[in-house]
This record gives structure tokens, sequence and C-alpha cells, in this order.
């Protein structure tokens, strides 16, 4: 080891956090690696994996009911840093992960704890949030009884084919940076959003202002809607597949609600969610949050004030970046919604808690610029918010979705 290299060494006794942690599934592109981590043999295993030529796209760890989703987490960032470093120390004695950040200006050591993990990590998780391999099995069920406990569910393995949400971000940030451009009056103009169809670019001045918050959300979008509402002739194809993929995705995540759904809730259903599933009134946002100073944003902004999403569920690609949270109304906290490239988030909307007489809650979530953020970060998201036909029954309140619907969007202040 060179004396300029600076180490931290982190080690991970199976005592401490990894005891809990029986098993993770890592993910290189499209490669799935299963591995236990119980005995040394397997942290060894799992050293050759680090080792490996494609230790750069580590992309995902799913935990399984033993692992609690912070000892994966700690897990993947360490391994994620341990694959920057030049060299990587792998197994010291009969029980500890070692691993080195040469970014770092001190070194010690020291064993690992849960809180550590956190601490480590960085992001605080909940542990009934739970992360689903979508080709597992249990899949149906781990997802349903997730959406069920927090209104939110982890896909870390999903159909999509792989690489298209990033395509999709790149040309779409280039794009609705030059919709933001006053050079640009063009664009703006040419795709600004149709107040009745909602469809089309929405500036930052406009943007929403989310129920119940006096300030705008610091971002700006554009609403795609299929076979109609605009679509610019300035970017490819790729939307539009993604969007179809996630329609499809989507119809059967309401397939596995509807095969977990308690049997006197879904007595109350006019259909099954994935009939009533819509694919014109269903909608492909493409979110830009651009890049700001703490000190420069309106005081009390966000990058998305703490809201309930509209639909039935969203299919929510992680972000560009993290800073997605949830809210606990149990722990009466934030909750960090792991972020990991590729994996996707899925969350319960307004309609279906209102379908199903509040069995299946849409929980709260914001978006928000974290401390640690490095300067300058820019954020992409593109959720597909997933609607039912607009004559679809909700309950006596709402006999369709469409009074519904138009409801929220006055209250947003779009309409
Ligand atoms: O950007 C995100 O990750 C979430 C966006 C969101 O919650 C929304 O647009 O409703
Ligand atoms: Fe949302």
């Amino acid at each position: 080891m060179s004396p300029s290299h600076q180490i931290i060494w982190y080690r991970f006794g199976l005592g401490s956090s990894f005891s809990f942690c029986k098993s993770a599934v890592f993910t290189f592109g499209t490669r799935r690696l299963p591995v236990i981590l119980e005995s040394t043999s397997t942290l060894r295993n799992l050293e050759k994996i680090i080792r490996g030529p494609d230790r750069r796209h580590i992309v995902s760890a799913k935990p399984t009911k033993l692992a609690p989703l912070y000892a994966v987490h700690a897990l993947l960032r360490a391994v994620l840093i341990t694959s920057e470093c030049n060299s990587f120390e792998g197994i010291r004695g009969t029980d500890d992960f070692v691993v080195e950040d040469s970014r770092s200006p001190e070194t010690k050591t020291r064993a690992l704890s849960v809180a550590d993990s956190q601490e480590f990590i960085g992001e605080k998780f909940w542990s009934k949030l739970q992360c689903v391999d979508f080709h597992d099995p249990q899949a149906p069920e781990t997802f349903a009884k997730s959406l069920k406990e927090t209104g939110f569910a982890v896909l870390v393995t999903h159909p999509l084919t792989p690489g298209l949400v990033d395509d999709v971000y790149a040309e779409w940030r280039e794009f609705l940076t030059q919709c933001a451009d006053p050079d640009r009056p063009d664009l703006r103009e040419n795709y600004l959003y149709d107040s009745e169809t909602q469809a089309g670019y929405f500036p930052m001045d406009i943007s929403e202002t989310a129920k119940g918050s006096t300030q705008k959300d610091l971002k700006q979008f554009f609403q795609l809607y299929f076979p109609n509402g605009s679509y610019p002739d300035e970017v490819s194809d790729k939307a539009r597949q993604l969007f179809h993929e996630m329609h499809s995705l989507g119809r059967t995540l309401l397939q596995w609600i509807d095969d977990g759904m308690d049997e006197k809730v879904k007595a109350g259903l006019p259909c099954d969610l994935a009939d009533a599933l819509s694919y014109e009134n269903t909608m492909l946002r493409i979110l830009h949050y651009p890049s700001y100073r703490e000190e420069e944003k309106p005081k009390g902004a966000v990058r998305a004030a703490a809201h309930e999403d509209i639909n039935l569920i969203t299919v929510l690609p992680s972000g560009s970046s993290r800073g997605l949270q949830v809210w606990s109304k149990e722990d009466e906290c934030w909750y960090e919604v792991p972020c990991h490239t590729q994996s996707i988030v899925v969350n319960i909307g307004d309609m279906l808690q209102e379908m199903t007489g509040g069995d299946y809650v849409a929980t709260t979530h914001r978006v928000v610029k974290l401390d640690d953020e490095v300067g300058g970060t820019d954020r992409m998201s593109c959720p597909c918010f997933l609607h039912p036909h607009a004559d679809v029954y909700l309950s006596d309140k709402y006999p369709t979705s469409r009074k519904f619907l138009l409801e929220r969007l006055s209250e947003l202040g779009v309409i």
C-alpha cells in the first residue's frame, strides 16, 4: 500500500450488523448474483465479486426477510466505495469484512454497529419498506405487504429494458434545460401545457404547489399522454417506449395487488384493479429539478413539497440522485427511499386509497435536496402515474374517478 493511500477501515464483524444480514442479491448490469452473508467462506465469495471485472456496475441489493435494509445498504455502500479503491483487503481474521476508503483523510479501525451502519450510509431507512426482486416467486406477496404497511415498495429488479431510463434522463435533461432557456422562447411556447388535457411542458414559474403548501416546487416537467398529448420532435422515441413498458409493468403490479387483496375489500371494488387501468389516462411525467444553492431558494421551498399522489399507483424509477423521502405516521419521521440506479419505487395514490376504503393508504412523500448533496447536482425522475378509466367508481363520494381528479387538480392550482 503506498503511503499516500489514506485509509479508513470499517470492520463489519459478523457479531455486529451483518449477523442480521442473511442474504443479498447484487446485480451487475443484467447479471444477478445472490450472496449469502452467513459465513467467512461466503464473505470470501463476496471478495471475489468485488474483485471481479464488473465491480463498477453493482446497482442493487435485495434484502430478504432476515436482512434488514440498513444492513444490506451498508454493505452495498461499502462495496461501492471499495470498488472505487485501488486495492481491497478483503477478509481479516475469521469474521471481519474490511473496507477501505481511499478518499478519506485519516486512518482508523472500528467494528460497525447497527447505529454506525446508519451513520455510515448517512441515511435512515424504514425496515418495513421492502426491496423486492421482481423475479422471485415470493415477489407478489412481498410487494403487496410492503405497500400495505408503508404505502411504498422498491423493485430492485424489473422487466424494463436495461438502460432505457438513463437514456431518457440524459436526453430529457438536455431538452428541459433548453425549454427553460430564455433564448429558446419557441420551445416554451410550442409545448406549454394544455390546462384541459394536462399534457405538455410545465415551466418552473408555473410548476405545482402541493396541497397545503404555499411555495411552488423547485421543478419543471413535461407530462406525456399516449396516444394523445404533444410529444416533442426534439427527443427520440425512447420516452414513448418507456411509457409503454411502464404501463405494462403497472398492470402486472395492479394484478399482484388484486391477488393479495382482502376478500371483503375486493368485494367493494367495481372490477379488478388491473382491468380498471386506463392507457390514455395514465401519464408519464419527466421531471427536472435544477441544481440550486440552499441560500438561493425561496424560503420554505423544496424540490417537491410533501404530498400524496392522486392516482391508483405510481411506478417511479429511481431518480438520477437521492432525495425522495417517505413519511412514517407510525414513527413520525421522514425516511429516505432507497435510491439505486436501476431500481423502481412503487407507491400508492389517493384513488386506490379511496377505492379500498383506506385499506391501502397513500403515503405522504417529498423530494428534498440533501445536506450532503454535491454542489451543482440537478435531479431527473420520471414517475408514471397509473390512472383508471374516467368512469370507474371509486366511492359514493366519488362515483367517478374523473370527479376525484378534477377536484385534486384544482387544489394543485393547475386547472
Ligand atoms: O421525483 C421523485 O422522485 C418523485 C416525484 C413525485 O413524487 C411526483 O412527481 O409526484
Ligand atoms: Fe409523488
